[in-house]
């Protein structure tokens, strides 16, 4: 991987006092990254970088890793005693995987959202208020005004600003899954890690998300796993197109789809396996 846009940037430090990087600066980076499930080698000697306040996408067939690799940004792996990473994941230079690297920063500047929506069995306020509460104290207005930011940012507050107190359960799946981007962007994340965030929902739901992903990445550093190659160029800036555990090929989103210099990326998005 050579793009010089790419290459590692210093820090700075910015008027709230919080660490910023321009725009396409490295914001993550896995450096000879290795993970094993029980003994089971499924990421080998992985290198890239996810480039702040852009969209990078992870690409690959079943099995090759891509989830895995997206979790372990965020350490959820962490939770079971058989898995184990080896090398190191950057965040702003810092090693997220070194055990002294506090759980709860991590989490709360790496928001993650799963394949299927997951909200909590609550009101669609709660939804948002409860993330916010295990993190800060905000007073009534506050919080009001914190949850409709976020469900504005999820793309949502027109649809539910009249149903607050109903069960986030009522919803449909494409609302839950941008209500759970909406849980996730509350707590103000840096980076907003998608795994597969619309392959449980519909063309126009996908629609949705697919728009509210190209507003995000003005305020968020996003990574997205996706099987949908349609998908991936359309919303990302960068792609990484892993098999078999390896990152055979990543780059510019257009140049990685219309001039591929690896043979395997190319038969893959030309649909000749996968
Ligand atoms: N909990 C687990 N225990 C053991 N092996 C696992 C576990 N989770 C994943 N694997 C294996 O690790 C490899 C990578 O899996 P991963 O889910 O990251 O792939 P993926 O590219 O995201 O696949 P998919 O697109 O099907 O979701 C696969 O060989 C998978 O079988």
């Amino acid at each position: 991987m050579t793009d010089a846009r790419l290459a590692i940037a210093t820090p700075t430090v910015g008027a709230t006092g919080r660490e910023v990087a321009p725009a396409g600066a490295t914001k993550m980076a896995a450096r000879n990254l290795n993970f094993f499930y029980n003994g089971f080698h499924a990421l080998k000697d992985v290198n890239f970088n996810i480039a702040e306040k852009r969209v990078t996408a992870l690409i690959g067939p079943s099995g090759c890793g891509k989830s895995t690799l997206l979790r372990i940004f965020n350490r959820i792996y962490s939770i079971y005693p058989k898995l184990e990473a080896k090398g190191e994941v950057l965040l702003d230079g810092e090693n997220i995987l070194d055990p002294k690297f506090p759980l709860n920063r991590l989490r709360s500047k790496v928001g993650m959202v799963f394949q299927k929506p997951v909200p909590f069995p609550m009101s669609i306020y709660d939804n948002i208020a409860y993330a916010i509460r295990h993190y800060e104290k905000l007073s009534r207005a506050e919080m009001d005004a914190r949850v409709e930011l976020a469900l504005t940012q999820g793309a949502l507050w027109g649809e539910v600003k009249d149903k607050l107190k109903q069960s986030a359960l009522g919803l449909s799946g494409g609302q839950q899954q941008r209500l759970c981007i909406a849980r996730a962007i509350a707590l103000r994340p840096e980076v907003i890690l998608l795994d597969e965030p619309t392959s449980a929902l519909d063309p126009i739901a996908t629609g949705k998300i697919e728009q509210l992903i190209s507003e995000l990445k003005d305020h968020y550093t996003i990574a997205i796993v996706t099987h949908n190659m349609q998908q991936a160029a359309r919303c990302s800036d960068f792609t990484a197109f892993m098999y078999l555990g390896e990152l055979v090929e990543f780059g510019a989103t257009e140049t990685l789809f219309t001039k591929p210099t690896k043979k395997q990326t190319e038969d893959y998005i030309t649909g000749r396996f996968g």
